[in-house]
């Protein structure tokens, strides 16, 4: 018998109209605490809610704003926002109140998903409030609107139907290395707390397109012993030139940014952070965008 040692990492878009429970969902995700740690994230711009690692498989989680009819030209920033999480991911996930039904939301959602080929998924949340016949009679109405692989019924708020949605995505998600380390759960997050607001940093740094072409991965997030956090991040930009503007003259610019990053990051942990930045040149990157741009590259026109 051979063992199967090959790793899967992939992205799952929480997609839904306000109020369907992503929130909750993801809570039941991925642990309390660190729904509390990465709203911080959501402040600096992240999509990425929360990472699960279940065995061989991680699974990001990426959360959109609520959808809605774009009027105003703000929502369709939003909107836009929340696509492009849609775009990149590798499962999309369609949650819907069962309570409220089929919505013209929820028709315009799925007008949208209908555009994209990755598998979709339903999720009937908040089961705990209607009747099965009520649930049933949707989940067909819904299915025969849009091709749906599966269908979870979920009480996201009792924490029913969760884990074979986490299985589902995690035999969903395709054949490749983590992103995050195999640490215990909220240092993942903190993890990526930390690429995000670096991340951050380097956008209001530097005034180019250079950020869109970057990414900040956290290698190392270790606890020292007196409680200090020591933080070994990479920021990999596509060209040699971009790497010499990030560093800038004498490496001042790098220096700036761990500085300010440092300090936020200081601010968000409570606790004293050591950063150290390196800048690496990664060609491919750019020309794999389905495993980069959700961390929040995308930008509305
Ligand atoms: N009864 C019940 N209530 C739920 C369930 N899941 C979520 N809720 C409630 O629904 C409301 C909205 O939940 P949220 O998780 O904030 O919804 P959301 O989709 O994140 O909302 P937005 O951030 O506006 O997009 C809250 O009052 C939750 O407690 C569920 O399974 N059952």
């Amino acid at each position: 018998m051979t063992v199967n040692t090959e790793t899967r990492c992939g992205f799952v878009a929480l997609v839904g109209a306000p109020n369907a429970g992503k929130s909750t969902l993801l809570n039941a995700l991925v642990g309390t605490k660190v729904s509390i740690v990465t709203h911080k994230a959501q402040t600096t711009r992240a999509q990425v809610r929360g990472v699960v690692t279940l065995d061989q498989s991680q699974m990001i989680f990426v959360d959109t704003p609520g959808i809605f009819k774009p009027k105003r030209r703000l929502d369709r920033a939003m909107v836009h926002s929340a696509w492009s999480g849609a775009a990149d991911a590798d499962v999309l996930a369609l949650i819907v109140d069962c309570k409220r039904g089929l919505t013209d939301e929820i028709e315009a959602l799925i007008e949208g998903l209908s555009d994209y080929k990755q598998s979709k998924v339903l999720i009937l949340n908040k089961i705990d409030q209607v009747e099965r016949t009520t649930l049933l009679a949707l989940a067909q109405e819904l299915n025969e609107k849009l091709n749906f692989e599966q269908t979870f019924m979920v009480s996201a708020l009792k924490g029913d139907g969760v884990k074979d949605f986490v299985d589902y995505c995690a035999q969903a998600v395709p054949v490749e290395p983590w992103h995050f380390p195999e640490d215990h759960l909220t240092d993942l997050t903190l993890a990526l707390t930390a690429s995000e607001v670096t991340r951050e940093k380097l956008f209001l740094r530097i005034h180019e397109e250079i950020p869109y072409a970057a990414t900040v991965e956290t290698e190392q997030f270790k606890t020292q012993k007196d409680g200090s956090y020591r933080i070994q991040q990479v920021i990999y930009v596509a060209r040699d030139g971009h790497k010499k503007i990030v560093l800038g003259k004498n490496g001042q610019t790098i220096k700036k940014i761990g500085e300010e990053s440092r300090k936020e990051l200081s601010e968000i942990f409570e606790t004293k952070v050591h950063l150290f930045l390196f800048v690496k040149v990664r060609e491919k990157w750019a020309d794999d965008p389905s495993r980069y741009r959700e961390m929040g590259l995308e930008f509305p026109q």
